[in-house]
């Protein structure tokens, strides 16, 4: 269905960048616009199950709902075998996948979402429009540098669907939020707010006031006394007790009144900081259930200077045994260490160390060299960039057992007027990506100069850019440039934006960041303007995604997946320095000594912490990590094994 909607969509305004999700009639996918680059959401109707009559007056109904609190509809779209409505794009998900995490949004996040999905719902009502199936799924986000916008989806769809259903199997619904006179096919705009009130106490509780089966949920709403639990503050009690009246009468007679209600209350608790827009002193995002366990090394290694970058490469160095090189950084120094799976060791130094570190660049004296700005592990060996230029260790898996190299071929030697150099380099190490910024004192004026190159090898087979690309760099942070190869044949530049000036206060436009992928050849593919702050991009190891510091939410990470276009943020606890990805997940540490482990879906598998300050960490294995530590001139390079360390990892 997906190329089927993208064969049938190959002349038309939109060309899709993948599939979203899937919901009863139909797939949703993200999509851009050609000559806008603006993002949208296509979602597929079948045309069997949504008969034109009734179709063409839930459009109606849709077209005639514009607020921003509701996700609007902009157009529809015919093809072949349906039809498409073009829909708002939402990058943060569903409130429902939010919640899901395992972590608390801050108290005064999860009023302001509420207060948004009454906003959406007061402009519904107002026009007759009553939505029906207000529940966590319904509700899509928009991502802010600060938090999320909450807009309510399926309106009119909602509706429509239960009237087929109802026809159907006379199964309607979500009854987990359905007031008590949904049972009996009846509805006004207060069971909208009962939906609302149910919300609200499972964001503020973490569970919902009634669980169990269809048939226990109806004999709940219907009967069952709303039990509010001590967690939930004294000062909410009987807001929620009259949003979750059986009587629909007794409950808020409108939206209007249920918000103005909400913030009140939040005024009054202190709670109510999204509605001056300040930023909550708080932070967005709390993890759930955090234990710390000591970090136990299985090794220890002792440092003559600090090791600021670690980077691990698997080498293949005697026939059958598998190898991890680790190059670690000090400075203008670079050393090599050579580790060997050991049946009952786990992973083992196999001397320590192998290579004696070495200058990288000729000059006398080592504090005189350009300090290493970067270092990338590939199969020829360890590419080094320096201030001055970018070269290659020649890699030593091939000589086998001979002596270590320590020559350091230089390739590129950068003129002495370019600023903001970042060079990146495919992941198979085939060519490299060089950007640069041109001389210049106005910001307005300021150039980009990307550039591709072959790498000794058979980097030469490729077919690069044969020009350097300019780009105008006006609106860019320019200090912020950072340089990413996403895959074999894309990089991206990224920067953080610079709003335009703006006339009044409350017009101010919100920071963001450009992400732009260009591909080897040289060919723009776009750009996306991500809502959110974010600083220190790195790769994933799931394809097309990265990861970068939330700048504004400082205990929190932002994921950004590029196909479909996603931003989710992870909670962390702690403002972390080195973001590693791992193949079961993500690792973040700061230079206070604490490393805190999430899983693939941002799940906490546990916090380690040492007393030492952690300069640099990297994993070699799955299983094994290595954490270079710092303290009053004395440091460790340690080898920690994972399967020990107490984390609730699954090997
Ligand atoms: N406008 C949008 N922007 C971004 N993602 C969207 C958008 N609309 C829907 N999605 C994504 O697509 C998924 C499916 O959405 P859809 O509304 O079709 O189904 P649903 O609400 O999950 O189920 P149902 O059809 O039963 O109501 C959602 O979970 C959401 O993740």
């Amino acid at each position: 269905m997906s190329s089927y909607l993208g064969t049938e969509l190959k002349h038309s305004k939109y060309r899709l960048l993948g599939l979203v999700g899937q919901g009863q009639f139909g797939r949703v996918f993200c999509a851009v616009h050609r000559r806008t680059g603006k993002l949208v959401a296509l979602k597929s109707l079948e045309r069997q199950r949504f008969p034109t009559h009734k179709f063409l007056r839930e459009l109606r109904i849709l077209l005639s709902l514009q607020h921003p609190n509701i996700v609007t509809c902009q157009a529809l779209e015919q093809t072949a075998s349906g039809r498409c409505l073009v829909m708002d794009y939402c990058e943060g998900g569903t409130l429902r996948s939010l919640m899901m995490e395992d972590v608390y949004l801050n108290r005064s996040q999860s009023l302001k979402l509420v207060a948004d999905i009454l906003a959406g719902l007061e402009h519904a009502h107002q026009r007759g429009v009553v939505h029906c199936d207000i529940k966590p799924e319904n509700i899509l986000l928009s991502v802010t540098p600060t938090g999320w916008i909450a807009r309510i989806s399926d309106f009119g769809i909602a509706r429509l669907s239960q009237e087929l259903n109802e026809q159907d199997a006379g199964n309607t619904g979500s009854p987990a939020y359905m007031a008590p006179e949904r049972f009996y096919g009846q509805y006004s705009l207060t069971s909208d707010l009962y939906a609302v009130g149910i919300l609200l106490f499972e964001l503020l509780a973490g569970y919902r006031p009634f669980s169990g089966t269809p048939t226990e949920l109806m004999s709940a709403h219907l009967n069952r006394p709303v039990q509010i639990p001590d967690t939930i503050p004294a000062i909410w009690h009987s807001f929620l007790l009259t949003a979750l009246q059986k009587l629909s009468a007794r409950r808020f007679r409108s939206a209007k009144e249920m918000l103005a209600a909400l913030q009140l209350i939040a005024t009054t608790e202190g709670s109510g900081s999204w509605l001056d827009r300040q930023m909550s002193d708080h932070p967005l995002l709390q993890p759930i259930s955090v234990f710390t366990l000591p970090l136990r090394s299985q090794h220890q290694e002792f440092l003559e200077a600090p090791l600021t970058k670690l980077a691990a490469q698997p080498v293949q160095l005697q026939a059958a045994t598998p190898s991890t090189y680790l190059y670690g950084v000090a400075e203008s120094q670079i050393s090599l260490r050579i580790f060997e799976p050991d049946a009952t060791a786990g992973l083992v130094l196999k001397s320590t160390p192998i290579l004696a570190d070495f200058p990288v660049a000729k000059p006398q004296t080592v504090t005189t060299h350009p300090p290493i700005q970067a270092v990338f592990p590939r199969s020829q060996g360890c590419f080094v960039m320096t201030q001055r230029s970018i070269g290659l260790i020649p890699s030593l898996a091939s000589t086998d057992q001979t002596p270590l190299k320590s020559d350091f071929q230089p390739i590129l030697e950068f003129a002495p007027n370019l600023q903001n150099i970042s060079v990146a380099i495919e992941p198979a190490g085939r060519w490299m990506a060089i950007l640069t910024v041109d001389p210049t004192t106005d910001p307005a004026t300021a150039m980009g100069t990307l550039q591709f190159q072959a790498l000794p090898g058979d980097g030469s087979r490729f077919w690069l850019a044969p020009h350097p690309i300019k780009i105008p760099l006006k609106g860019y942070q320019i200090s912020s440039l950072q340089l990413l190869v996403l895959d074999n044949s894309h990089v991206a530049v990224i920067a953080e934006s610079i709003p335009p000036a703006s006339q009044t206060a409350q017009d101010k436009a919100t920071p963001g960041t450009i992400v732009k992928v260009f591909t080897r050849r040289g060919t723009a593919v776009g750009t996306l303007n991500l809502p959110v702050l974010g600083s220190k991009f790195v790769l994933t190891l799931i394809p097309d995604q990265l990861m970068a510091v939330d700048r504004q939410n400082l205990n929190s990470v932002l994921l950004i997946d590029l196909k479909p276009y996603r931003i989710s943020r992870l909670g962390v606890e702690i403002v972390p320095d080195e973001l590693v990805a791992t193949p079961w997940g993500y690792l973040f540490s700061n230079q206070q000594g604490t490393i805190v482990a999430l899983d693939r879906e941002g799940r906490h598998l546990g916090k380690l912490q040492t007393d030492l300050p952690i300069t640099a960490l990297t994993w070699v294995s799955p299983h094994s990590l290595l954490i270079a530590t710092w303290h009053a001139s004395q440091g460790h390079l340690h080898t920690v094994d994972l399967r020990e360390s107490g984390l609730d990892l699954l090997f």
